[in-house]
């Protein structure tokens, strides 16, 4: 799977940094036997008018060698020069073999990845409020990226939402593709049929938002100019049915104030929130006496702090080359009875990593120093790369029920490196604690799930939003409550009354 991941999407340009080498030798080998055919044709062509044109073609085929040679032309020349060759054609199978061996290496995107993409073009659009013909003209929050669509890829956009059911969208994009059909400068927009196909999907579309009369005005502007069209199927086909309602979309209750916050929008807030500042931290651990630790606090109860300039460049980098000897898999999340199931709350790939090697010691000693807790109850780091429209819906990172087998105790706090900055998007953001934050390369946040009495702190719940440009890579670190009652021991009265208002 391409989609879900930037770092996957450069085996994708590679792939097609091959095709284009092969395909422009394949063209070539094709010009010269086109080149062949056209001189062969064109030597028969001459013998074939002159046997016609000086002689009585009768007084032609009588003469033996003439006749002899139309003969040996027909049953050899033509079969070994022209019928074979184009029959066999070996540069084409050639080519059909070295794109066969291209995709078994490489990998080859399917019509699956392309909806995944779209889709990721769809979340963005809805969490961001992109409008379309700004994407469709390659400004992304202000911003030109000189790469504005084609029609064709408008419609294609339209016509995979109208399968995937986001009716509305899709015939925003239909509009798009129309009206870019309309200015595009060549022979094109003189294509009937062009039309015809935007107005199908558009009336199917208008169809299921509840507009018959719509769908059924654009069926007909078809039929005026192609009788023939298959909108006379889809005529008849909407006829027998009853058109959609025009249902406003319920979106989940957390949806506003997500969006909000990854738009880097605070929720307007009853009392004015705590008045925070950053400072220098040397005394938390005599490691950071020389270079004390940079915090910026941004939550207080339950605690979230960031802690900037943790990991250089040259850290990051050796980071990603031990996760590149391992294999990046899609991430999957915790299904029903605790199955990791695979689904479109969360688009990323990821691996994970032990702390063997010299970069991921340093890494271990971290988030020891910084937290306190024994790294005995460290799960392995999850290092994730977000790809197009990539994100990780509200969610906790405690398990609470279904706790897989081999955790002492539940996830007691949680320790996200940012691996990357991130052009646009792909705040992490604290639905319930009116919190987002921008990623910040190098830096680590840190946060605690349970409470003291170890019962799980709803008010944890956060997300990743998603990526608009750029590539989001983090690296995770879950602490299990296990082995920590020296380093975070309860409270004589539990604090745990404090979350139960934010459960769901
Ligand atoms: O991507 C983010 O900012 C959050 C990721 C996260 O919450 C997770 O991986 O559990
Ligand atoms: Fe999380």
């Amino acid at each position: 799977e391409f989609y879900s991941s930037v770092d996957s999407m450069q085996d994708l340009a590679q792939v097609e940094e091959e095709l284009l080498n092969a395909t422009r030798s394949y063209v070539e080998s094709q010009q010269k036997q086109l080149d062949f055919y056209r001189r062969y044709v064109e030597q028969i062509k001459q013998e074939h008018e002159w046997a016609t044109s000086q002689l009585k073609l009768d007084d032609y085929l009588g003469h033996p060698l003439h006749a002899f040679r139309l003969i040996k032309r027909l049953v050899q020349d033509w079969d070994a020069l022209i019928f074979e060759p184009i029959l066999a054609n070996n540069a084409r199978e050639e080519f059909r073999a070295f794109v066969e061996v291209l995709s078994r290496d490489l990998g080859y995107p399917d019509q699956s990845e392309l909806q995944g993409a779209i889709k990721g073009l769809a979340r963005l659009q809805k969490v961001y409020n992109l409008a379309t013909s700004d994407l469709a003209d390659g400004i992304i929050g202000g911003f030109t990226y000189g790469s504005d669509l084609q029609w064709r890829e408008c419609y294609e956009i339209g016509v995979q939402l109208f399968d995937l059911g986001e009716y509305q969208r899709s015939l925003e994009w239909l509009q798009v593709a129309f009206i870019l059909l309309q200015n595009s400068p060549r022979e094109e927009k003189d294509e009937d049929h062009y039309y015809s196909d935007i107005r199908e999907y558009a009336s199917m579309a208008n169809f299921e938002l509840g507009n018959p009369k719509k769908a059924g005005r654009l069926l007909s502007q078809i039929l005026e100019s192609q009788p023939t069209h298959s909108a006379q199927q889809t005529q008849k086909y909407l006829e027998s049915r009853v058109s959609g309602k025009n249902v406003k979309e319920t979106n989940p209750s957390w949806f506003s104030n997500y969006t909000r916050l990854c738009q880097g929008r605070r929720l307007p807030e009853e009392r004015s929130g705590d008045p925070l500042s950053c400072y220098l931290d040397g005394k938390r651990h005599a490691y950071f006496t020389l270079a004390p630790l940079q915090v910026e606090p941004v939550h207080l109860d339950p605690d979230i702090n960031v802690y900037h300039g943790m990991l250089s460049s040259k850290q990051i980098l050796s980071i990603f080359e031990e996760a590149d000897k391992e294999e990046m898999v899609r991430s999957a999340v915790a299904g029903d009875g605790g199955k990791r199931t695979v689904r479109d709350l969360r688009v990323s790939q990821q691996t994970w990593l032990d702390y063997k090697s010299p970069v991921m010691n340093s890494v271990s000693r971290i988030i020891q120093f910084v937290s306190g807790f024994d790294m005995a109850g460290a799960e392995y780091m999850q290092v994730a790369n977000y790809g197009v429209g990539g994100q990780y819906e509200p969610h906790p990172d405690y398990f609470e029920v279904n706790l897989p087998k081999n955790f002492e105790g539940d996830r007691i706090s949680t320790s996200m490196f940012y691996l990357s900055d991130v052009e646009q998007g792909g705040y992490t953001v604290f639905t319930k604690l009116n919190v987002f934050l921008p990623p910040v390369k190098g830096a680590l946040v840190m946060w605690h799930n349970l409470h003291r009495s170890l019962d799980v702190d709803a008010r944890t719940l956060h997300a990743g939003c998603p990526v608009i440009v750029g590539s989001k890579r983090i690296g995770n670190v879950w602490m299990h409550s296990g082995y920590q009652e020296f380093r975070r021991p309860c409270n004589l009265t539990s604090d745990s009354y404090k979350s139960l208002a934010y459960r769901d």
